[in-house]
Order: C-alpha cells, then sequence, then structure tokens
C-alpha cells in the first residue's frame, strides 16, 4: 500500500516517538500536521524536516491537546491546509503521578477525543473517505507497575477504547482501521522522568527498582516504535490490533481468548 500523498496529524509530534514517526511517514511522501505544546521543539523540528524534505510537506502549530477547542482547531486546520486528512496518530503523553489529574487529561481523554475529531474528519458515517487510526498504549498496560499507577491506568484505558472503537468501527462501516500500539521502554525525554520528583511524586523512591526493569528488559529506539506503526497503517487487514513492541520479541501483536459464555 502506498502511502504517496496521504496526509497525516500527530500529536506530541515534536519529539521523540512522534518525530520519529513524522520522519517515517514523510520519507514515504505524506503530508504532516505535527502538533505539539512545545514550541521551541517543534519550530526546530519543522525547520529540519523542511531541509530535509523541502518547505510545504509539513507544519506545526502550538497545541495542547488537553484543550478540546484548541485540538479541534487543529484538525480543522490541517484540512484547510493540505486538503485532506487520512492518518492521525495520537501520541502525545506525559508521565506525572504528582499532578495525576492531568495524566488521565492527557493520556486519556485527550486520546478519546483525538480519536473522535479524527471520525468527523475521515468517516463515512460523515461523508469522508475513510483512514487511519493509530493510539499510542504501553507495556505498561501488560506490566503493571507500581511506580506509575496512574499512567498505567491511561495505558489499560487506551487499548480498551482503541478495541471498542475498532469494533465500532467496523459494524458501523466507518471505513477507518482503529489500532494501538504498545512499546516498552523507549529511549527519549519521557523515560529520563524516571529521576525527577516533580513527576513520580512519592514513587520517586522507587526509581532504582525502576530503572532495575530498564536494565532488565532493555531500552528501545523511536524509530523502532515508528516501523510499527507504519505496519499498522500500511497492512490494510489489521483494525483493533493491539501491537506491542519489545527488546526480546520485536515487533509482534497481543492475542486475546475469545469470549465464551
Ligand atoms: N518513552 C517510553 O518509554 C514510552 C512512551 N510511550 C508513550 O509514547 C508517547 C510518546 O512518548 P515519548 O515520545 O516517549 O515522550 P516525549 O516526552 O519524548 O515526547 C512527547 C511529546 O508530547 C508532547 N506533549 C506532551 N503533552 C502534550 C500536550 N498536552 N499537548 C501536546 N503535546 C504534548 C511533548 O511536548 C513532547 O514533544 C506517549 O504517549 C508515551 O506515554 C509508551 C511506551 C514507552
Ligand atoms: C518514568 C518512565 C516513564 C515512562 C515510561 C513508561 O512507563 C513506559 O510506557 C513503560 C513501559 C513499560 C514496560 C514494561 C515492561 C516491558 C516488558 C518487556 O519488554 C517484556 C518482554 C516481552 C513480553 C512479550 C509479550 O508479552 O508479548
Amino acid at each position: 500500500m502506498s502511502l504517496n500523498g496521504m496526509v497525516a496529524l500527530v500529536t506530541g509530534g515534536a519529539q521523540g516517538i512522534g518525530r520519529a514517526v513524522v520522519h517515517s511517514l514523510m520519507q514515504s511522501s505524506v503530508k504532516v500536521a505535527i502538533l505539539d505544546m512545545n514550541q521551541s521543539c517543534g519550530e526546530k523540528c519543522k525547520e529540519e524536516l523542511d531541509l530535509e524534505f523541502g518547505e510545504g510537506n509539513c507544519t506545526f502549530a502550538v497545541c495542547d491537546v488537553s484543550n478540546g477547542d484548541a485540538l479541534r482547531d487543529a484538525f480543522q486546520r490541517t484540512v484547510d491546509t493540505f486538503g485532506q486528512l487520512d492518518i492521525v496518530i495520537n501520541n502525545a503523553g506525559i508521565n506525572n503521578e504528582k499532578n495525576w489529574g492531568k495524566t488521565i487529561e492527557v493520556n486519556l481523554t485527550s486520546v478519546i477525543r483525538g480519536t473522535y475529531l479524527a471520525l468527523e474528519h475521515m468517516s463515512r458515517e460523515h461523508g469522508k473517505g475513510g483512514g487511519i487510526i493509530i493510539n499510542v498504549s504501553s507495556m505498561a498496560a501488560f506490566f503493571h507497575s507500581p511506580h506509575q499507577p496512574v499512567y498505567t491506568a491511561t495505558k489499560h484505558g487506551v487499548i480498551g477504547f482503541t478495541r471498542a472503537m475498532a469494533d465500532a468501527s467496523a459494524e458501523g462501516n466507518y471505513g477507518v482501521r482503529i489500532n494501538v500500539v504498545c512499546p516498552a521502554f523507549v529511549n527519549t525525554a519521557l523515560l529520563r522522568s524516571v529521576e525527577r520528583e516533580d513527576n513520580m511524586g512519592k514513587f520517586v523512591k522507587f526509581k532504582d527498582d525502576f530503572k532495575s526493569r530498564m536494565d532488565k528488559f532493555g531500552i528501545l529506539e523511536p524509530s523502532l516504535i515508528a516501523e510499527g506503526m507504519i505496519r499498522l497503517i500500511k497492512d490494510t487487514s489489521l483494525n483493533g490490533a493491539v501491537m506491542k513492541i519489545t527488546s526480546s520479541k520485536g515487533i509482534h501483536f497481543h492475542t486475546y481468548e475469545p469470549m465464551s459464555a
């Protein structure tokens, strides 16, 4: 499946995993709207991408995904600029056990809102031509962590929401495939927040235990997560898939027991 000419929107796209998938999409000739609340990082990122791919192939907008009106405007501006929307990656996320209400807002509520906005712009229900949504969860949803109870809860929530919406899309003939990716530890700024009391709150005292888990399970590079996401986009058979990415098994899928009475 060629992605040439498609238009994508990536939240939290200025650095880390988001930045890596923006780069991979642009290598496949996709035009990309990058949304991020970090202005300096976003501007630098766009400058570098303009140099590599030429101007006019990506936009950057400062947008806090937890601000519903700002997110709605950013989706509309993407369509106004590029004329269509085909791929949405709800990637922005934070690790903050101290301000755990904010963690729920960014990691779960905003993923739900981003999915609904994506459907407004892509679903056949709204007279649009279809598309692909990827929501970003974590292996923390499978290996529950005593160091990050609320982060872990949000990542469970993202999987449940995505699977249910994927079924709704299939049954409602939305023409939109909705999948979720669950990376293990990835070498980004987020991972380094394990040392910070501002982020971890009272759980910072467990940081050595957390770091020993990283030593045990290894640390991935963002480019591998981007590779997984491109696979989710290109494989037209995937809807409601739960992709896991780990050092030991690489890119693979979680399987669920069929429901029985
Ligand atoms: N790094 C890791 O070990 C893992 C990360 N993840 C998930 O991957 C996603 C991306 O994380 P990383 O790239 O590691 O983090 P990162 O901190 O390197 O990048 C996240 C980006 O999101 C932006 N962002 C944060 N809050 C935002 C908001 N309210 N509105 C708009 N932008 C916002 C930040 O400014 C930053 O540019 C997150 O959902 C995270 O939970 C999942 C598994 C492992
Ligand atoms: C302070 C750190 C902040 C953020 C990092 C996040 O917590 C991140 O989202 C957490 C990742 C947690 C990963 C936990 C376990 C990883 C396990 C493995 O890699 C196990 C390997 C294989 C399992 C294979 C399988 O079950 O399919």
